[in-house]
């Protein structure tokens, strides 16, 4: 029996003679890549977390001391210790566990996250909340270094040092994010002090001092006094402590009972305090170690070469379109810059970072400095086209409304991965994008309902001379014709793909092909039915709206996206505003959130597959011929 099985929950980790852990940490090892390597998943992180993980969970008493994952894409090692080994052969699967921390799935999941940074501000509210309850449990909140790049973090940070609460925050620092690690502090954390180096700036330093007129000598020899001040004002430690932490570290986050002994010592400290842990993403994986950009978030593979298995032939995905159009607008427009937040390989940026280094901005995991930031650059004559996946946009709404929408500046919004994404969840699908864009004053959107469209519309933001955006989904295009010299659209111009004269089925970017199947369908019935691109969700084409509602024959609207505010609401308030009577039905996401699985097993139980939408249509005639 292997010592991963006789685990049931942190209780029975806590009998473990110490000894036995790194074996322990390697059947871990074993399980997390074989499960990955079936079900794809955020491999090396997980890999990186293992001893932190066991250290973590044989010190503090969890689930009453309470253990928060940020992102929580490295808490592979926490589900398998904490009950779930037996269902981890089901990750990520559809009606399987999660692939991030998830309150609803297990008591050890103290608060369910996804999106970066939320560890600490949440961590401090759950210490407080305990400080006022009169419970004397610990919270403790583990944070990677890239997320350690987002301005939540410092804002949680800051209240922290000043309240005081009793919160211990683990940074795990890898010194990568999923690309590497950008940023001013990245550096900075990342330094290392050979001895030699330090003696010679102490050394430097203390010239520097004595070189003072009349008070040099004093503070010479009271710096001279205090070794540890002396280190914390070079090391990261300075930083911290700025915030009022007491910082301990950096220490070797894969030395088991190192880590034990100082966790141990640190569980007795009420008061905020910073243990910085250096780990290797990947560790224990070879190939992961090698290229843990890759094994970040990774597809099936093969586990003795570290291979992704293969797949039968795809058409490109609207990321590598996006990319590849890009470059190619950029190389005609030198006033074209790209940004994003952390996420040059996900958003297809990789290519124009390396042909156009200087206009090119990674800004680490910062949505809202991203989107601020390209506004400021539009003011300078620039097209800056922020690159960024429509769940992490939710982020800078604020920075859209007050710095982007309110003067008009020309921003370009690459949105990927809008509609589902499959496997990632609730946290990542990207359902309310065109909700929350449409209501913003000037604000150009639009949504390609296939490859080759999303290059006109690229060039029909370059065109417009207000912020637009362009909402794309995750996956491969459908495989048409891509021609990269076509035109730009008529602005708000909506397309009739299919003419038909009993009802009208109004859709918009992917949801287009389903709606032509459903009307393949609809025409075996005997119903004719038109079906219309809408191409852009704000302007809306008014003139052919106000022309299929004047025939008072049914309409269905379509999207991939919260019904809420959507596409749909927007035709549907145009109908109400014009006192257009036509029956109309929305098709959409209802007001709840969906939960991981398989993109089209999802759109079915929206309704938004070919068949369901041949039946509502077939419904709804009935119903107005009643
Ligand atoms: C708000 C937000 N932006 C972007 C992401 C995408 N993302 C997930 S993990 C990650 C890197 C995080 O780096 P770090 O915290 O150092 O963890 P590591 O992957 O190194 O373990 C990024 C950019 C996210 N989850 N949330
Ligand atoms: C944890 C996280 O937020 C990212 O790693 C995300 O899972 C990437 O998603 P894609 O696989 O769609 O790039
Ligand atoms: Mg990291």
């Amino acid at each position: 029996m292997s010592l991963l099985d006789t685990i049931h929950s942190p209780a029975d980790l806590k009998k473990m003679d110490r000894s036995d852990l790194p074996r322990l940490a390697s059947e871990i090892r074993a399980r997390i890549i074989d499960v990955t390597s079936r079900n794809g998943g955020h491999l090396a992180s997980s890999l990186g977390a293992v001893e932190l993980t066991l250290a973590i969970h044989y010190v503090f008493d969890t689930p009453q001391d309470k253990l928060i994952w940020d992102v929580g894409h490295q808490s592979y090692a926490h589900k398998l210790i904490t009950g779930r080994s037996q269902a981890f052969d089901t990750l990520r699967k559809p009606g399987g566990i999660s692939g991030f921390p998830r309150i609803g799935e297990s008591p050890f999941d103290a608060f369910s996250t996804g999106h970066s940074s939320t560890s600490i501000s949440a961590g401090l509210g759950m210490a407080h909340g305990k400080k006022l309850a009169g419970d004397p449990h610990k919270v403790v909140a583990v944070i990677g270094d890239g997320s350690m790049t987002a301005g939540l973090a410092y804002e949680g940070l800051n209240h922290a040092g000043d309240s005081r609460g009793n919160l211990l925050v683990i940074l795990n620092d890898n010194d990568m994010s999923i690309s590497p690690n950008v940023g001013a502090l990245s550096s900075f954390l990342s330094r290392t002090f050979s001895a030699r180096y330090l003696q010679d700036l102490r050394a430097e330093f203390g010239r520097f001092l004595k070189s003072l007129p009349k008070i040099g000598d004093d503070v010479y020899q009271l710096a001279k006094r205090s070794e540890e001040s002396f280190k914390a004002f070079v090391t990261p430690g300075m930083l911290f402590e700025a915030f009022n932490f007491d910082y301990f570290g950096p220490i070797n986050g894969h030395r088991l009972n190192h880590l034990i002994d100082i966790l141990q010592n640190i569980r007795e400290l009420k008061e905020p305090v910073l243990l910085h842990v250096s780990t290797k993403k990947g560790m224990g994986y070879p190939p992961a170690e090698k290229n843990p950009t890759f094994f970040h978030g990774v597809p099936p593979f093969d586990i003795k070469t570290g291979e992704k298995k293969p797949v039968s032939p795809a058409p490109p995905t609207y990321t590598e379109i996006f990319g590849k159009t890009l470059c190619d607008m950029a190389e005609k427009n030198n006033k074209i810059i790209a940004v994003t937040a952390a996420m040059p390989e996900g958003t297809g940026l990789s290519p124009f970072a390396e042909k156009f280094e200087d206009r090119f901005f990674d800004v680490g995991i910062a949505e809202q400095h991203a989107v601020t930031f390209a506004a400021g650059m539009s003011t300078e004559g620039f097209r800056p086209v922020v690159a960024i996946y429509s769940t992490f946009l939710q982020r800078a709404y604020d920075q859209l409304v007050h710095d982007v929408c309110l003067d008009g500046h020309p921003v370009i919004l690459a949105i990927d991965r809008g509609g589902f994404v499959g496997d990632d969840g609730p946290t990542h699908h990207g359902l309310f994008d065109l909700a929350f864009l449409r209501t913003l004053p000037g604000m150009t959107i639009m949504a390609p309902r296939d490859e080759a469209q999303l290059v006109a519309m690229m060039k029909t933001a370059e065109n417009t001379p207000g912020p637009s955006a362009i909402r794309y989904p995750r996956g491969t295009g459908v495989g048409v014709n891509v021609d990269m010299d076509c035109p730009a659209l008529p602005m708000g111009k909506a397309e009739v793909l299919r003419k038909g004269s009993d009802l009208t089925l109004l859709a918009l970017g992917r949801p287009v092909h389903e709606a032509l199947l459903a009307a393949e369908i609809l025409a075996d019935k005997g119903i004719d039915a038109r079906v219309v691109d809408a191409r852009f969700l704000k302007p809306l084409d008014t003139s052919l709206l106000r022309e299929i509602g004047m025939e008072g024959k049914p309409v269905i609207t379509l999207e991939e996206g919260i019904l809420a505010s959507g596409f749909g609401s927007a035709v549907l308030e145009f109908y109400g505003d014009e006192g257009i009577l036509s029956p109309l039905q929305r098709l959409g996401i209802p007001d709840r959130f969906m939960s991981h699985g398989n993109p089209d097993d999802l759109r079915k139980a929206c309704g938004l597959d070919a068949k369901s939408i041949a039946e509502t249509a077939q419904l709804l005639q009935k119903k107005v011929a009643a």
